[in-house]
């Protein structure tokens, strides 16, 4: 309710808002920072106004002279040892989803006039702006926006102060599951649509929202959806007034997620097909009419998934945690948390990055399959129905990405059966968390990496959490009532049904009190 109410008046008043005023000041890390502010007669608000401080103003401090800038490159980029190099390049205000050869695209920043400026003054900027009401700064995306979209106007940013996610001490779950003492969930799903997707949405739809005033054909945007990209982005779009329409795969995804798109005033196919089909159809319509695709193939959503990693560098003080575990679906993700920590580490932040592990439902395994192979061959499966529905997919866009990812990074690749990631879920929620079924996944993956002693027990570990719980419900009831076929429900805590009778319900609370066993 709050965060709604905020994205509304963010928009409203950063239209109206007047030129701001600049006042010079030092920040904590005693660089020399400038910041602007509004005038005194502004209203009280002023947190909601656009345009404040920016790279640009810290030039005193290194007397910048190559602007910050990006631009599409073909996948992989030219500082890869296997890809071919190539001049291929498209501004950002280009239509465009795929290289020529029809490879995948990757958004490049200009490294070199990113390196103008050193690691001490790139975490001394992004600290200073935590916490932040300051238009578009308070986002843990705008946060980093010179690592974004560095081109674009604030005024042209749809915005819901997305990430600044919990990064949640898992202490009981650590210590009693999994003999660990330095175990971290961040809980990216606990943010404005229920779903890490904000942090990509926020970057596309404002791109868009920049391309309709330069008057370029978007009448709409869209995406084939398992339920979060299509929450995300009809949430955005109906901020910024643009229209938007989503492909879901019927009667495969929460009651929770079809009904936020519907909600938000989206137009929604329901089709008889899975995500798979409905990709193929959302890839085929976007390339006839004039609707942009939101999907991660675009690489712009990429570029805001990113922030989390280095979220999470930040909110480790900048120290790099041994370990980031992420469930896999389209695989855009697991990507996007590689280059958003590989970026720290080649502008100088910290000096190493995590290892990462893609975690998938045994139900929809291709990333798996091709790992377990050697990398030697990968073949698209067709998914079959789990739980975690929102990575029932069998042949994910970015398959080259998350390849290259965990290459880079000594990476791996797990799998979760429905029964291990729903006892996660049961054993992760008894620890007070309130996961969703693909966080389970991850939670299955770490289980079996500490089984296996490829993860230690001191080894700083960071599960993604990447959807709000409350958006898989069904599972929960199904779970807890013991309702799910050919499972057996270990950890099910149902519900003692019990007359309205005082003696009746002595009884009860007295068997239960005297019964000395934990209950997991
Ligand atoms: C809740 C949730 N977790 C994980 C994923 C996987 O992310 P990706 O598709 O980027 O691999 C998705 C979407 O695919 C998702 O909606
Ligand atoms: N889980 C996703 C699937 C599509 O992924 P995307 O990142 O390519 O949009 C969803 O919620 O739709």
């Amino acid at each position: 309710m709050a965060s709604s109410t905020l994205f509304h008046t963010s928009l409203l008043q950063n239209s109206k808002n007047p030129k701001p005023t600049n006042l010079t000041y030092r920040s904590p890390s005693k660089i020399n920072c400038t910041v602007k502010t509004t005038p005194a007669e502004l209203p009280p608000t002023q947190h909601r106004v656009a345009s404040t401080e920016s790279t640009p103003s810290l030039k005193n401090r290194l007397n910048p002279i190559r602007p910050l800038s990006a631009k599409y490159v073909p996948f992989p980029p030219n500082s890869d040892p296997n890809s071919v190099p190539t001049t291929e390049s498209y501004s950002l205000d280009e239509i465009i989803y795929r290289s020529k050869s029809g490879s995948l695209l990757d958004v490049q920043h200009d490294m070199e006039a990113l390196k103008q400026y050193d690691g001490n003054y790139w975490r001394a900027l992004f600290d200073s702006r935590v916490g932040t009401t300051t238009w578009p700064y308070g986002s843990g995306v705008w946060s980093k926006k010179e690592w974004v979209l560095p081109e674009i106007g604030d005024d042209d940013i749809v915005s819901a102060f997305e990430g600044n996610t919990n990064l949640f001490w898992a202490e009981r779950f650590g210590k009693q599951y999994v003999g660990m003492n330095d175990l971290w969930v961040k809980h990216c799903g606990i943010s404005h649509t229920g779903s890490f997707k904000d942090l990509g949405m926020t970057v596309l739809v404002s791109q868009v929202n920049r391309l309709r005033k330069l008057g370029k054909p978007v009448v709409g945007v869209g995406c084939a959806s398992t339920g979060d990209t299509s929450a995300a982005l009809s949430a955005y779009c109906a901020s910024a007034g643009i229209p938007s329409i989503v492909f879901l795969p019927a009667n495969k995804i929460s009651i929770a997620q079809l009904v936020q798109p519907i909600a938000n005033g989206a137009f929604v196919l329901s089709i008889d097909t899975d995500f798979d089909g409905c990709m193929k159809l959302i890839r085929e319509v976007t390339s006839e009419l004039p609707i942009y695709l939101a999907n991660s193939l675009n690489s712009l959503r990429l570029e805001g998934q990113k922030t989390a990693a280095i979220e999470i560098l930040q909110q480790f003080d900048w120290e790099v945690p041994d370990w980031v575990i992420v469930p896999g679906g389209n695989l855009g993700n697991i990507y996007a948390f590689y280059k958003g920590f590989k970026m720290c580490e080649e502008l100088g932040l910290v000096d190493r990055i995590p290892r990462l592990v893609c975690a998938q439902a045994a139900n929809a395994n291709p990333l798996y399959l091709y790992y377990k192979s050697g990398w030697s061959e990968f073949n698209p499966v067709k998914a079959s129905t789990t739980f975690a529905s929102a990575i029932q997919i069998g042949d994910p866009v970015s398959i080259d990405r998350a390849v290259f990812a965990l290459r880079n990074c000594d990476g791996i690749v797990e799998e979760a059966t429905e029964e291990e990631l729903m006892d996660a879920v049961a054993l992760a929620d008894s620890t007070g968390m309130f996961i969703c079924p693909h966080t389970g996944v991850a939670l299955t993956a770490l289980m079996k990496l500490r089984n296996r002693g490829v993860i230690g027990p001191t080894e700083r570990t960071v599960v993604v959490s990447t959807a709000h719980g409350l958006k898989f419900t069904q599972s929960k009831v199904d779970y807890h009532s013991k309702a799910i076929k050919d499972m057996a429900c270990r950890f099910a805590n149902q519900p003692v049904q019990v007359k309205a009778d005082f003696g009746a319900v002595m009884d009860v609370l007295n068997r239960h009190l005297s019964d000395k066993s934990p209950r997991f």
